[in-house]
């Protein structure tokens, strides 16, 4: 295997409780015990200096507060590595990721919420925002908010019989400013206007049509390595000079959000905490 892990924070403990001492420092929620390392694997080809994240929250990687911090920091990792180059990925044979796990959204404590929308849109950040080029190997189905972090990459290959998109308006939800910038970061305004009040979601053939992915793979190591054939053709490129243009390129969109970090935040808790949200999210879990 070419792969291998990167080298594990020499005192994960200590890493675990300076997070939580942060934590208690910005009046948020303490999760220990936590093995962020496990949740989100990182891992670097010694051939190409290419780095694999990969969720990994069985059975579906929903994402709950703590695969949102283990992104985050899987995402430092890889920017301390010097990575050539990032593909992001799931563990799981036919789902890359559920979205959102709604046991995190059902009767949702508020200053858990605003820690979960706050760490995501350090997520955002620091995935839109990367200098070094983003892949996305899209192994399964990808609804919701795995289907965000895939449009945060440069590059999309899925396979066929998936399904991905963002199905909010389905819900009664109003689609957050991070989401919009990102999709109409791959698309065009319109289609992202369409695409988002309609809760589409896309077969893989209608993805490649409308530009949301880039390539239809046929399994797994054909997503993979087309991500990697992607990323090969920076290889020639100068890194400092193309990741000074990407930042270019998305500096806008990165402004704003910062600008408007406190709105954001407080519109997602709203849009949560919806008693027709509630609601749905009761229905879901079958309350
Ligand atoms: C709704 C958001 C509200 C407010 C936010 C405001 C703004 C943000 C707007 C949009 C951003 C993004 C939002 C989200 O991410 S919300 C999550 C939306 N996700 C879904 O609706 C996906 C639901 N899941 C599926 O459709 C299927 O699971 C899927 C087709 C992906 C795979 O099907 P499969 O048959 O393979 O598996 P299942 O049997 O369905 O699932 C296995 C197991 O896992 C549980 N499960 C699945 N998804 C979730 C989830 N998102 N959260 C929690 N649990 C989940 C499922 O119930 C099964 O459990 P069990 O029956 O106990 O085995």
């Amino acid at each position: 295997m070419l792969l291998r892990q990167f080298t594990r924070a020499p005192n994960n403990m200590n890493l675990i409780r300076r997070i939580a001492t942060n934590a208690i420092l910005k009046n948020q929620t303490v999760t220990t015990n936590i093995d962020y390392n496990q949740l989100v694997l990182v891992d670097v080809n010694d051939k190409n200096g290419y780095a694999t994240v990969t969720l990994n929250r069985p059975p579906v990687n929903s994402f709950n507060l703590e695969l949102m911090m283990a992104l985050s920091r899987a995402l430092d990792q890889v920017e301390r590595n010097n990575s050539r180059g990032m593909i992001l990925t799931s563990i799981i044979p036919n789902i890359f990721s559920t979205g959102f796990d709604i046991r995190e959204l059902y009767q949702a404590d508020e200053r858990r919420l605003r820690e979960f929308w706050s760490v995501l849109q350090d997520c955002w950040f620091k995935l839109y925002g990367s200098t070094y080029p983003t892949a996305a190997s899209i192994n399964g189905h990808n609804p919701a908010a795995g289907c965000f972090f895939a449009l945060c990459c440069e590059y999309r290959a899925m396979v066929r019989n998936s399904k991905l998109g963002i199905s909010g308006a389905r819900l009664g939800i109003s689609i957050p400013l991070p989401m919009i910038y990102t999709m109409r970061s791959v698309i065009s305004t319109r289609q992202t206007e369409l695409a988002l009040t309609t809760g589409t979601l896309f077969t893989s053939d209608d993805a490649l049509k409308v530009g949301l992915i880039d390539d239809i793979a046929t399994d797994r190591s054909d997503a993979f390595a087309k991500c990697e054939a992607f990323l090969d053709r920076f290889k020639d490129i100068p890194p400092v000079s193309r990741g000074y243009t990407k930042r270019s390129v998305r500096q806008k969109d990165m402004e704003e959000i910062a600008a408007n970090r406190q709105r954001d935040t407080d519109e997602f808790v709203r849009a949560v905490l919806n008693p027709e949200a509630q609601s749905s999210f009761a229905a879901f879990l079958g309350k």
